[in-house]
């Protein structure tokens, strides 16, 4: 993929990946022929109940690596459109995980897609199942807010 995409526009402020999003995950990726993957520590502002996770935050992290392997591969984005979540074990705060997305199956721009979060021993903590539309769509340049525009009120 042309990594230009990514930079010097809105791509850099996505919540999971962004560059310049300060309240962002910053994940990374390494992407293989068949897979995506991110290896991701929740910190302290990630929690929920003490020790772990906040679900709604692991629900992103499955969903940035199960996107990212398509944005990687087709070069355009591709918006969820379903997704199925299977909370098995807690993340922990500090503990290092493995998220991978792969592609099961797609039908036209429909594509399935799985994604997994892992302990470093393999362990399984989460899994998706999810759906994602590949769409048309050319990279626009970083735009400046409107006054008022994306502040707390
Ligand atoms: C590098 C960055 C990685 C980022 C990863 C993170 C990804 C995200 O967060 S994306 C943001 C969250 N998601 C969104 O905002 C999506 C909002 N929804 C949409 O934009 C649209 O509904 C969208 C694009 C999914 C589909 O819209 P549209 O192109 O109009 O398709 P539509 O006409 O509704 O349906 C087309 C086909 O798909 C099928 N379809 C649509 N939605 C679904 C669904 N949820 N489940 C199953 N099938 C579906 C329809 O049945 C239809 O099939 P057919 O024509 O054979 O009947």
């Amino acid at each position: 993929m042309d990594k230009s995409l990514l930079n010097n526009n809105e791509y850099s402020w996505c919540f999971a990946c962004g560059k310049d999003n300060p309240s962002g995950l910053h994940m990374r990726f390494e992407i293989d022929d068949d897979k995506c993957t991110a290896y991701f520590t929740p910190r302290r502002e990630h929690q929920s109940y003490p020790g772990r996770m906040h679900g709604g935050l692991v629900a992103v992290l499955l969903d940035e690596v199960t996107g990212n392997y398509l944005f990687a591969k087709e070069g355009k984005p591709s918006y969820t459109a379903k997704i199925e979540i299977r909370y098995r074990q807690p993340l922990a705060i500090g503990e290092e995980v493995v998220c991978t997305g792969r592609e099961l199956k797609r039908k036209g721009r429909m594509v399935e897609m799985q994604g997994t979060i892992c302990k470093k021993d393999g362990t399984l903590l989460a899994e998706c199942l999810s759906k994602m539309m590949i769409v048309d769509e050319t990279p626009q340049p970083s735009r400046k807010l409107a006054a008022g525009e994306g502040e707390e009120e």
